[in-house]
C-alpha cells in the first residue's frame, strides 16, 4: 500500500455520486484519484469526464491502475461482482452501492478472508442515518411493532433502499419479543409494503426528494416515530471521506459507516 497517499479506484465514477465522490477525492490531499471504472464508459463519445489527464478512465479489468482503495457506487446488479474484481486486484472494497443481500455478504467477506484483506459495506454514509438504526434499535426493544417509510427521489434505481433493509436488521436484532400477527385483509396487492425481518417497508419514490426514512413504532396507547431527512449529498461525502481514510486499516469486510466511527 501507499506510504503517503491513499489512492483510490471510483466505479461508477459517471453517476450521481460517483461524480460528487470524484470532486471529493480531488479536494483532499490525504487522497489520489488513480483511477474511475465504468465499463460503459467507452460506449460515450468523447469519455468527457471532466476528470484530470493523470486519472485511468478504465472499461475492464485489465485497464484498473495501482491503487489503495476500491469506492463503489455503481448498481445492484453489477456491485458484487464489482467487488470480486477489486478483491482478485487487492484492493480494500469501500462499498456504497445498495441491495447486496445477506448471503452476497456473507460469500464476499469469505473471498475478502482468503485475500486477507479488510473492507467496508456501508448502507448509509450519512450520519443521521446511522444514527436512526441504531436509535431504532434501541427502540425496538421495547417496541416490537415497527413500520419503515423510505422516500427517495424518483431516479433510484431500487428498492427497498438499502438503509432501509439495514433498519429492519437493526430493529430485528434490537426486538426481545415478535410484533403482533397482521391480520390486514389486503384488498390491493402490496399495499402493507414488502416485508424484511418481519418489518414492513413502505417506498416512495417521488421528485423533489432526496433520501429520507422515518421509522414508526406503536404500543400500549402510545406511539414514537424517528425520521432523518437528506437534503444534499454533501452530507454523504463526510462519511465518505472518513471511511476512505480508515478502511485500509481494517482486517475483514464488515458492514456499516459505525465501524469506523469513534
Ligand atoms: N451508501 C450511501 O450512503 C449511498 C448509497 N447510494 C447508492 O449508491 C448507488 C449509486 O447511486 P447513484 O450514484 O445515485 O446512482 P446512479 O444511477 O446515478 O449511478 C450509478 C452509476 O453506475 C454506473 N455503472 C453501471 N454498471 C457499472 C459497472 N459494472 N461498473 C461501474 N459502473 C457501473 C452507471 O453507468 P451507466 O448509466 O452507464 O449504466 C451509473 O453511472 C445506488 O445503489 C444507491 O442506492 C446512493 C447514495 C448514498
Ligand atoms: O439511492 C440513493 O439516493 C440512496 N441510496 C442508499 C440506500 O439505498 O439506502 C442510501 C441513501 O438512502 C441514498
Amino acid at each position: 500500500m501507499s506510504e503517503s497517499k491513499i489512492r483510490v479506484i471510483v466505479a461508477g465514477f459517471r453517476g450521481s455520486m460517483g461524480t460528487a465522490s470524484c470532486q471529493t477525492i480531488l479536494n483532499d490531499e490525504r487522497f489520489e484519484l488513480t483511477g474511475v471504472f465504468d465499463p460503459h464508459a467507452a460506449l460515450t463519445d468523447g469519455n468527457d469526464t471532466h476528470l484530470p489527464s493523470q486519472v485511468v478512465v478504465a472499461t475492464t479489468e485489465d485497464e484498473l491502475p495501482e491503487a489503495d482503495v476500491w469506492l463503489d457506487f455503481t448498481t445492484p446488479t453489477v456491485v458484487e461482482h464489482n467487488v470480486e474484481v477489486a478483491l482478485r486486484q487487492g484492493l480494500f472494497p469501500l462499498v456504497g452501492t445498495s441491495g447486496l443481500t445477506t448471503a452476497q455478504i456473507k460469500a464476499l467477506q469469505a473471498l475478502a478472508a482468503s485475500a486477507h484483506l479488510g473492507g467496508l459495506i456501508v448502507p448509509n454514509f450519512g450520519l443521521s442515518a446511522v444514527l436512526l438504526t441504531q436509535f431504532a434499535k434501541q427502540a425496538a426493544r421495547y417496541f416490537p411493532n415497527a413500520e419503515i417509510i423510505e422516500m427517495h427521489h424518483a431516479d433510484k434505481r431500487d428498492a427497498p433502499s438499502g438503509t432501509a433493509v439495514a433498519t429492519a436488521h437493526a430493529i430485528a436484532a434490537g426486538r426481545q419479543q415478535q410484533p403482533d400477527l397482521d391480520h390486514t385483509e389486503s384488498s390491493v396487492d402490496g399495499v402493507r409494503g414488502g416485508i424484511v425481518d418481519n418489518v414492513p417497508i413502505h417506498a416512495v419514490r417521488l421528485p423533489g426528494y432526496l433520501a429520507h426514512e422515518q421509522v414508526l413504532f406503536g404500543g400500549t396507547g402510545e406511539a414514537l416515530t424517528i425520521r432523518q431527512d437528506t437534503y444534499d449529498r454533501e452530507s454523504f461525502m463526510v462519511g465518505v471521506k472518513l471511511a476512505l481514510s480508515k478502511v485500509t486499516t481494517l482486517t475483514e469486510l464488515k458492514v456499516g459507516l459505525e465501524q469506523v466511527l469513534d
